[in-house]
């Protein structure tokens, strides 16, 4: 079973077209948390184009107040700024990207060798026993990669399903892609990290990954289930994405 965790940057992103307090991002956090989720993910960006430092707050706030048993899940480059957010706010689980300021979105995972001991101060000063850390990861990583992720400290590696999602409609390069993913998840395995997954991932390409790459604990999906979402409604849209993930 791959626990859920929804990705509300997309729901920002609508409600920041205009100077107004709707779509509410905590307000589809109660949704998502309502039909089963098991966890609210964020990645706000130092431009705030999608989530404000604000909704992070509000979305502590509820759930604590209200879901004390989903995880909060914060994505981001562990900048100064960043860093002092996720120690105020307190995530269940802290994802680090090595994305710049300027990208439109992640498009890569971490260089765990030549960056291992910058990730290894990082992971030393927020994980605590209470918090999680993951690292984005390439799908080709492979055991040379898991093995300096594994020396940084942190706990989970997310496997960057982009290259993955973005050549689905071609099986031949999809299934080289998934031989990548699931080898980098085996070395995980091995290496006793945990496996989180996200980036581009459908209920259309989320089968064939569940059915090929072990061991996934957690999905953090937003894209796709928002666009999912404009046409089932929130709640239809997980129940669908935790069929597929087997979490119902
Ligand atoms: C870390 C990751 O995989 C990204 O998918 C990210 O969370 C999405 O960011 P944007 O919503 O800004 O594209
Ligand atoms: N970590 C990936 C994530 O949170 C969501 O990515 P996407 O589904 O918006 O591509």
């Amino acid at each position: 079973m791959t626990k859920l965790s929804v990705n509300l940057n997309a729901v920002a992103q609508l409600r920041n077209r205009r100077n107004l307090p709707w779509p509410s991002v905590t307000g589809i956090a109660r949704i998502v948390l309502d039909a089963g989720a098991s966890g609210i993910t964020v990645h706000p960006r130092p431009d705030e184009r999608h989530i404000r430092r604000t909704d992070v707050f509000e979305l502590k706030e509820l759930l604590v107040s209200e879901y004390p048993q989903a995880e909060f899940n914060i994505e981001g480059y562990p900048s100064e700024e960043f860093l002092a957010l996720v120690e105020t706010a307190d995530p269940e689980q802290v994802t680090l990207v090595p994305d710049d300021p300027q990208q439109a979105t992640s498009d890569h995972g971490w260089d765990f060798t030549g960056k291992g001991n910058f990730l290894a101060s990082v992971v030393g000063r927020i994980r605590t026993p209470t918090r999680r850390i993951s690292l984005f990861c390439d799908p080709d990583a492979g055991e040379a990669g898991i093995a300096a992720a594994r020396a940084t400290g942190a706990d989970r590696i997310e496997l960057y399903t982009g290259p993955y999602g973005g050549c689905f409609d071609d099986p031949t390069r999809a299934e080289a892609e998934l031989a990548k993913l699931a080898d980098t998840a085996r070395a995980a395995i091995a290496a006793g990290m945990g496996i989180n997954a996200g980036h581009d991932l459908t209920l259309e390409n989320l089968p064939k990954f569940q059915a090929e790459v072990p061991g996934v604990l957690e999905a953090s999906i937003g894209h796709g289930i928002t666009a999912d979402a404009l046409i089932l409604g929130f709640a239809e849209a997980v129940r669908r994405y935790r069929e597929v993930l087997g979490d119902l």
